[in-house]
């Protein structure tokens, strides 16, 4: 059975408790590891660690900074398949996709904001003959980066390059449900030779470790991407200590589909969106509005292609749908899927736990579930299941659908499909949402703002963005 440790001042290390968390593999329903049960004690060794490193790192001539960054990527990229292995052991997700989206993902986040920092420049503003203002973007400081369990390295080196390449030192603390490919990424560091303590990796409990990360006054900005519900309440602690703070949470994104859409990219596209790492992506569209013309025709075609789907061993190549992260985020799912039953909604396929041969039998197994007849705003259309759930509805006129994307408290993602140049451009205005995908889902360029509106968070990652969130600004003003 492996044990991760935690990785601060540059060493593999048990917690101060001495106690192990239990890490279960959710396609065998098994313990296969075991993880640090830290608490503040740990979370102080890290931030002595991180302010120790501080002054080298901030200081670091950007070429050689970006030179260790790169090291880690290429270090990521040899261990592909290893890294990918224990992505799907550890989170339940099809191997091929954490071979194809996952770990690639890992090592472009940090390639990107290694190479970005040659090109984050300071701005000047010339007022006329009488002054020059020039303004600077400094480190912030420790950040505090807190990510989730559904795509575990991905989102963990998305919080962390963009730190770390703008000077920042960091503790972090990835999901305690998937901690492993964390751990192994802490090996990479070492032998890349990041200097000892300017990252640090704090395994354990979100109420322990994240919130004596987020309480901790040396901190001054907190990075977390997780649920609505902790991140009110990281805000509640975060917002009177004046920390910055930047919340990626969750999201019931709307998918919806004009009658004049390109049929087979729309179809073909949609069973990503909803079921792509067993809807277990903030980003998942999971509620479909269907144009009344083709809403029969779609919900038979996209049934059937659901139906098709193969759910099973995240190892088997064949395998499209592997299991759900834990029993109680499964138990969870399944208590949707009653729910929308009580409020009238049909099972057109899926709807149950899966019980699969062999290695896998205890997993927990959901078979994609696609529901019509609810209403727009029910709860099962209004709450995030963050599973293999979507439901189908029809609508007659775009202001009615518009009504419908926009009704829920989230407003992280929305996709549209037509083939209508104005129609696009309007939806798109009057979307709620922090990012429109038109004609296709998922497709990333690091670059764009990403991040959502309402409670799907505050802040954007991303390009830019992140680089300014982990930089502190100061405006000098010379009069001439
Ligand atoms: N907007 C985005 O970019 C995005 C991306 C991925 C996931 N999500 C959302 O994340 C959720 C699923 O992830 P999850 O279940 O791991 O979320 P979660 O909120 O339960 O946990 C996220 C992280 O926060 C930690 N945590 C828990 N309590 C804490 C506290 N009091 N203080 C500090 N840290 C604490 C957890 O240990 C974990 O590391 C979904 O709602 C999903 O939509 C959002
Ligand atoms: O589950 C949430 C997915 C988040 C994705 C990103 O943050 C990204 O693609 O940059």
């Amino acid at each position: 059975m492996v044990t991760i440790l935690n990785y601060i001042n540059g060493k593999l290390v048990g917690p101060n408790s001495g106690n192990y968390l239990e890490n279960v593999n959710p396609a065998i329903g098994k313990v296969f590891s075991q993880l640090p049960d830290s608490d503040e004690k740990d979370v102080q060794l890290a931030v002595d660690a991180a302010q120790a490193a501080y002054n080298d790192w901030s200081a670091m001539a950007v070429e050689k900074r970006q030179a260790i960054l790169l090291k880690i990527a290429d270090l990521i990229d040899r261990d592909l398949t290893e890294l990918a292995l224990a992505e799907s052991e550890d989170q339940g997700k099809p191997v091929k996709l954490a071979i194809a989206v996952d770990i690639p993902r890992a090592s472009a986040n940090i390639r990107f904001f290694a190479t970005g920092i040659q090109h984050f420049a300071s701005e000047a503003h010339i007022t006329g003959n009488e002054a020059v203002n020039y303004t600077t973007r400094t480190p912030i400081g420790i950040a505090g980066c807190i990510s989730p369990w559904n795509l575990p390295l991905y989102l963990f080196t998305w919080k962390i390059a963009p730190a770390l390449a703008a000077g920042c030192t960091v503790v972090a603390k990835p999901s305690e449900l998937t901690p492993l490919t964390a751990y192994l990424f802490s090996k990479l560091c070492i032998e890349a030779g990041l200097p000892k303590g300017v990252l640090n990796i704090v395994h354990g409990l979100g109420p322990k470790v994240g919130q004596a990360i987020v309480e901790h006054p040396q901190i001054p900005a907190i990075s977390f991407t997780g649920g609505t519900v902790t991140g009110k309440r990281i805000a509640a602690t975060a917002a009177p200590m004046f920390k910055k703070l930047s919340l990626e949470l969750g999201g019931k994104n709307p998918n919806i589909i004009f009658a004049d859409c390109n049929w087979e990219q729309a179809l073909s596209t949609s069973v990503l969106s909803s079921f792509s790492n067993q809807g277990e992506i903030c980003l998942c569209g999971s509620r479909i509005f269907v144009e009344r013309p083709v809403y029969d025709r779609f919900v038979s075609e996209f049934t059937n292609r659901v139906k098709s789907l193969t759910v099973g061993d995240p190892l088997d190549e064949k395998v499209k749908i592997g299991a759900v992260n834990s029993e109680a985020h499964m138990n969870k799912v399944l208590s949707y899927i009653i729910l929308a039953q009580e409020e009238g909604g049909k099972i057109e396929c899926g709807g149950e736990r899966i019980t699969v041969e062999g290695r896998c039998a205890n997993g927990y197994f959901i078979a994609p579930t696609v529901i019509t007849g609810l209403p727009y705003d029910c709860r099962t259309n209004q709450e995030e299941i963050f599973g293999p759930v979507v439901t189908i509805m029809p609508f007659d006129t775009e202001e009615e659908v518009l009504q419908y994307a926009n009704s829920t408290t989230y407003g992280l993602s929305a996709t549209l499909w037509t083939e209508n140049l104005t129609r696009t451009h309007r939806v798109a205005a009057q979307l709620k949402s922090g990012i429109v995908w038109v004609n296709c889902w998922l497709f990333r360029d690091l670059r764009t703002p990403f991040g959502g509106m309402k409670q799907s968070g505050v802040g954007r990652e991303g390009g830019w963005e992140a680089m300014r969130f982990f930089t502190e600004t100061k405006n000098v003003c010379i009069k001439l």
